[in-house]
């Protein structure tokens, strides 16, 4: 079944996510939410090659009137920088960009978290238009309108709150992404599981083969499911403020191993996002276990499946859990009163904890 699948987020800022092959090449649905007579391409290194030529030949082909520019990083999250983010702002006002004009986010969560956070600043905000390319993107980042860029000192922590006017998954660009990176989008695929709905892990149990094989069908359906969830709690909670924190469940953990490996994911010698929420997934739910808030049958089970997976599921060797500690510090979800958990009470009912002491989350880091 090739059908094109429509998510909608609603809310003060709604807009479709459309989901399906082939939508590289419709220019008409590329450019219906551009305003203005400028767009820029952002994408990265690998992806431009792929795409980004079709991308603007689809653009030029439904607007010739579009002065069109690209901004090309190189790939992987070391890339995720306050410098590329200044070229990337330097590129727009090299393409003349007005305030009607659009960034278009041609990748995976890299290019569409420093693209909308260009397009949040450009003139204090203009149009991004996400079009992801990996499992992740198409899942995950692309939706709810979190963009941001990396410091040397912690995860997105500069970035703003600004939605796209659109996201465009075109379903067939997953061919060409590398096996380690789909199993890093279906990390984030079984967070929503995780913490929503237990149901839905148990579908992903029965069709794990199928989405390692890349069945198109059970893919598409995974993609829509997991963007349903996430326009459910983004709409009611854009910025945040309460139970949107849920789709946070296991990045306190994984966000300190990022950084404490200096963002070397995409490199090879560290985790990449999704492999790193992996195993700060099955962390969180150990911390729940341990806390007698969830049975441990159920961390277990979140164990298997994202083993089944092929994601790693314990913190890599050599980290300090005194430094992965201190790095939890900067966690967006921290306040004066400390650091908060998103833990669960059983599979698919996750929960926003504050008051947990340093000695159990030390305790999970070394067990
Ligand atoms: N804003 C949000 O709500 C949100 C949600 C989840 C993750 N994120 C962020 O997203 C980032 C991770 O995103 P990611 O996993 O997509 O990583 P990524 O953007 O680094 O992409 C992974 C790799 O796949 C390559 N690639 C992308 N599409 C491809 C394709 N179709 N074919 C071949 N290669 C392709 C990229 O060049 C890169 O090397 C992290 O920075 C994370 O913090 C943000
Ligand atoms: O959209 C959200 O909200 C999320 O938390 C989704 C996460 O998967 C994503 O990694 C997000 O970028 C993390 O946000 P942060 O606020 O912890 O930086
Ligand atoms: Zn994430």
């Amino acid at each position: 079944m090739n059908a094109i699948r429509k998510v909608e987020v609603g809310g003060d800022a709604a807009y479709a996510i459309e989901i399906g092959p082939g939508l590289l090449d419709d220019g008409a649905r590329l450019s219906r939410a551009l305003r203005g007579r400028h767009a820029l391409i952002v994408s990265d290194g690998n992806v431009a090659p792929l795409y980004l030529q079709r991308v603007e030949a689809s653009l030029h082909a439904a607007r010739p009137d579009l002065s069109v520019g690209r901004f090309v990083i190189p790939p992987g999250e070391h890339e995720k920088t306050l410098a590329r983010f200044g070229q990337c702002l330097d590129a727009l006002a090299a393409l003349g960009a007005t305030r009607d004009a659009c960034v278009i986010a041609l990748g995976g969560g890299v290019v569409g978290d420093l693209a909308g956070f260009a397009s949040a600043c450009w003139m204090r905000g203009i149009d991004c238009v996400q079009v992801p390319t990996t499992l992740l993107a198409m899942v995950d980042s692309s939706v709810g309108g979190k963009t941001a860029v990396d410091l040397p000192s912690g995860k997105n922590l500069v970035g703003a709150f600004h939605p796209p006017r659109a996201v465009i998954a075109d379903t067939a660009a997953l061919r060409s992404l590398p096996d380690r990176e789909l199993r890093a989008g279906l990390a984030e695929v079984v967070k929503y599981g995780a913490i929503f709905d237990a149901t839905f892990l148990d579908w992903l149990e029965a069709h794990a083969e199928a989405l390692l094989a890349r069945n198109d069908d059970a893919l598409a359906e995974a993609i829509a499911r997991s963007c349903r969830y996430k326009a459910e709690v983004v709409a009611r909670d854009p910025f945040e403020r309460g139970d949107r924190a849920m789709l946070n469940f296991g990045h306190t953990f994984g966000h300190a191993i990022e950084t404490e490996q200096g963002y070397a994911g995409t490199t090879g010698d560290g985790l990449n996002h999704g492999e790193a929420v992996a195993v700060g997934m099955v962390l969180a739910a150990r911390l729940s276990s341990a806390l007698g808030r969830a049975p441990a049958a159920d961390a277990e089970r979140l164990q298997r499946l994202l083993e089944r997976f092929g994601l790693p599921t314990a913190i890599p060797p050599g980290l300090d859990p005194q430094a992965l500690l201190a790095r939890m510090r900067l966690d967006k979800k921290a306040d004066a009163a400390g650091l908060r958990f998103i833990l669960w009470d059983k599979a698919g009912a996750a929960r926003i904890v504050s008051g947990i002491g340093d000695d159990a989350v030390l305790a999970t880091l070394v067990a």
